[in-house]
């Protein structure tokens, strides 16, 4: 049945939801559950309450990065939005950051450029490297600043085929960001696959080296399709991700389907630095009085936060620890900063005897 909103001559309003509001809506904005209005003779009334609510929530979305996932019928399904995440909270080295924003403003400008060349109006960039160093954080705020939605696809639903794959690329907008998170978890090189598996065989669904178990019913080449087939839209920005680039197959990488390789690796003195700053710079959380003190000092005296925020990063090995560890460990002393310098020896120790090789 849906909802049911009531709008009486005298001006009052009844909205009745008779089921659970549906959890996601296709990202045409079409709700995917009825919503019935009922006016009581106050059809102008209702007119104006409908367009102001239409209004109101596309205005809340300019502000946010809506999401959608795709599900395994081959729908897009918005399944959360969230404030804009600010591009200056994300800590690259370099100026990988800046670098990426340019392509990516270069491209969204020069439509015609690529009609007069023939060239399709694409672009694709893979991000690799090590876990927790920012490379879904910065998709989503590199979304917010293009003010595009992101678009996921899990190659591991296994309700996902090669013809829902096509389907997704067609209903895809014309502008958005399309992410391909772990695209490693699915699809490896021909040459590192055993015999039997033959994972990114075209025609072949990709199975796990180790169990033999199926990971995806989307074939090598039905992927390769919905990155550059027909059916892929026009002027979308395609986002892979990976742990390990050195497992993907050529074909997956080559130019054309990926134009930017970018490395994400674990965090430089210089980043640790300036996470730093821009965790502490903002008012941290009050625990006590004294935390209140703390914070005016920053305020006041910016050059004694910088100069902590030095004695932080050298405690901090280069390239040692990644930048989610880092985050995690100021988030432990999110009411002082004192306290994360002096506690910076042991959480180096504790993360590089817990970590894993790669
Ligand atoms: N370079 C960075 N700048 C700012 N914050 C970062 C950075 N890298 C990681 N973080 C923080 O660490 C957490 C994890 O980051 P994120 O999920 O983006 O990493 P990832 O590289 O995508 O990891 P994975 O490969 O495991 O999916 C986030 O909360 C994010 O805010």
């Amino acid at each position: 049945m849906g909802e049911r909103i009531v709008v009486s001559t005298i001006g009052h309003l009844w909205h009745a939801r008779n089921s659970p509001p549906p959890a996601v809506t296709h990202h045409t904005n079409k709700p995917t559950h009825p919503t019935h209005v009922q006016s009581n003779g106050a059809r102008k009334a209702l007119e104006d309450l409908v367009e102001e609510s239409r209004r109101k929530y596309a205005e809340r979305d300019l502000q946010r990065t809506v999401i959608y996932s795709a599900d395994q019928y081959g729908n897009w399904r918005r399944t959360r939005s969230r404030p804009i995440r600010p591009l200056s909270t994300i800590v690259l080295d370099g100026s990988t950051k800046q670098t990426v924003l340019c392509d990516a403003l270069e491209f969204l400008k020069n439509e015609k450029w690529y009609a007069d060349r023939g060239i399709p109006y694409r672009r694709g960039y893979m991000f690799y490297g090590y876990p927790g160093t920012g490379k879904t954080s910065f998709v989503t705020a590199l979304a917010g600043e293009l003010k595009l939605n992101i678009y996921v696809i899990s190659l591991a639903n296994k309700g996902l085929t090669d013809e829902t794959l096509t389907e997704l690329m067609v209903d895809t907008p014309p502008r958005c960001i399309l992410l391909l998170e772990d695209i490693d978890a699915a699809f490896v090189s021909r040459s590192l696959t055993s015999t039997v598996s033959a994972t990114t065989r075209p025609g072949t669904p990709a199975e796990n080296q180790n169990s033999g178990s199926i990971v995806t019913n989307v074939t090598f080449s039905g992927l390769l399709n919905a990155i550059d087939g027909v059916a892929a839209q026009e002027g979308r920005i395609l986002v892979m991700t990976t742990n390990h680039i050195e497992k993907l197959d050529p074909a997956l990488i080559r130019p054309g389907r990926v134009d930017v390789k970018v490395l994400f690796d674990k965090a430089t003195r210089a980043q640790v630095k300036d996470l730093f700053v821009q965790f502490f710079i903002k008012p941290p959380v009050p625990a006590t009085d004294e935390t209140i003190v703390q914070s005016s000092i920053f305020e006041d005296n910016p050059s004694a936060l910088e100069d902590l925020a030095m004695q932080f990063s050298q405690r901090v090995p280069e390239k040692g620890v990644s930048m989610a560890a880092v985050q995690g460990h100021l988030m432990r002393y999110k009411s002082s900063p004192e306290d994360a310098v002096k506690e910076a020896e042991a959480f180096v120790q504790s993360v590089l005897g817990s970590q894993l090789p790669q």
